[in-house]
């Protein structure tokens, strides 16, 4: 059985709230690796990578040197034929994770991307209203931005607009939806999604994505997600995903090898009071990657049981 390969990245570097850096570790401190063995889960802790110091306080820098260092981690799992867990660390780390999984892939085929987000993570430099590098992801990953972050692992886009999709997004700016308009990128705005049920969304998505690419990645902003039931992130959203939705939807995807990845960004420990959101990530990781011995119901109760035990 594969051993599937989690790598922690400890940075705030890209959102205007650092705290998120200290996501990767609180997971690991409560157990997160051995609750998922004992759910049978094959997995182990590669790394957990930390910007370096002496950034200068210059965020450009510090996310090109964290990238670099991340596609490349990212990129040798998947060039070993393993499935990897990326855990953030603000979301500017899609751009390292998908950077190096996409170059190491490419004689492949092409591969593709579900972004399950409430934002679009779309801007460019000139049009964020923040300047905060987690809101450019998307756009630097299909060959947008920046040139120190568009031009990690290879110098081309990493992904082709009509390879990707967005799902459960609700709050963004005109510009980063023109540029997604303007290349063809498919959004499903949580409008969308509320009167056509997520799972109708879901597999349209996935088709979309299957019928045109060798491979896929997942990459989800906790924020996707209702804060009332993800409240540990950086830029929570109100009229999100609900868990009891995408959990089982997940599950689908067990045991699917052209799943290449999955990431999970924007977890905020310091603002999960009663450990819902920690919690919540172990159950979305086990819906991908556990085998299910249970009915679905009492699955997830074990899982809460023991990691709060
Ligand atoms: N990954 C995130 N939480 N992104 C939030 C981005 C918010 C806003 N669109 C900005 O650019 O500042």
């Amino acid at each position: 059985m594969k051993i599937i390969r989690i790598i922690g990245v400890a940075s705030g570097w890209g959102a205007l709230d650092r705290r998120c850096e200290a996501g990767p570790e609180a997971l690991r401190r409560r157990g997160l690796v051995a609750h998922l063995r004992q759910q049978g889960m094959p997995v182990s802790w590669e790394i957990t990578i930390q910007p370096q110091e002496s950034q200068d306080d210059n965020a450009v820098m510090a996310v090109q040197a964290l990238s670099v260092e991340l596609s490349q981690v990212a990129g040798n799992v998947v060039a070993r034929g393993e499935p990897f867990i990326v855990l953030g660390g603000d979301h500017s780390c899609a751009i390292g994770t998908w950077s190096g999984a996409v170059s190491r892939r490419r004689i492949a085929g092409p591969v593709g991307l579900i972004w399950i987000d409430a934002h679009m993570d779309a801007h460019l430099p000139e049009t964020s209203p923040s300047g905060a590098l987690h809101g450019m992801p998307l756009a630097c990953l299909l060959g947008w931005g920046d040139p120190r972050l568009t031009a990690i692992g290879s110098p081309e886009p990493k992904f082709l607009p009509e390879n990707v999709v967005l799902i459960g997004v609700r709050s963004f700016e005109p510009e980063e939806h023109r540029l997604l308009q303007r290349l063809g990128v498919k959004v499903f705005f949580m409008d969308e999604v509320r009167r056509r049920g997520l799972s109708e969304v879901f597999y349209e998505a996935l088709g979309r994505i299957r019928d045109r690419t060798t491979g896929f990645g997942i990459s989800l902003d906790l924020d996707a997600i209702d804060p009332k039931e993800a409240p540990a992130v950086g830029s929570p959203v109100p009229g999100g995903l609900a868990k009891e939705e995408l959990l089982p939807l997940l599950r689908q995807l067990y045991g699917d090898p052209r799943l290449i990845g999955l990431e999970i960004a924007e977890y905020n420990p310091a603002l999960d009071e009663k450990q819902l959101t920690a919690r919540l990530i172990s159950e979305l990781l086990l819906s991908v990657f556990a085998p299910l011995r249970l009915p679905y119901e009492s699955y997830h109760r074990a899982g809460k049981a023991v990691l709060s035990a």
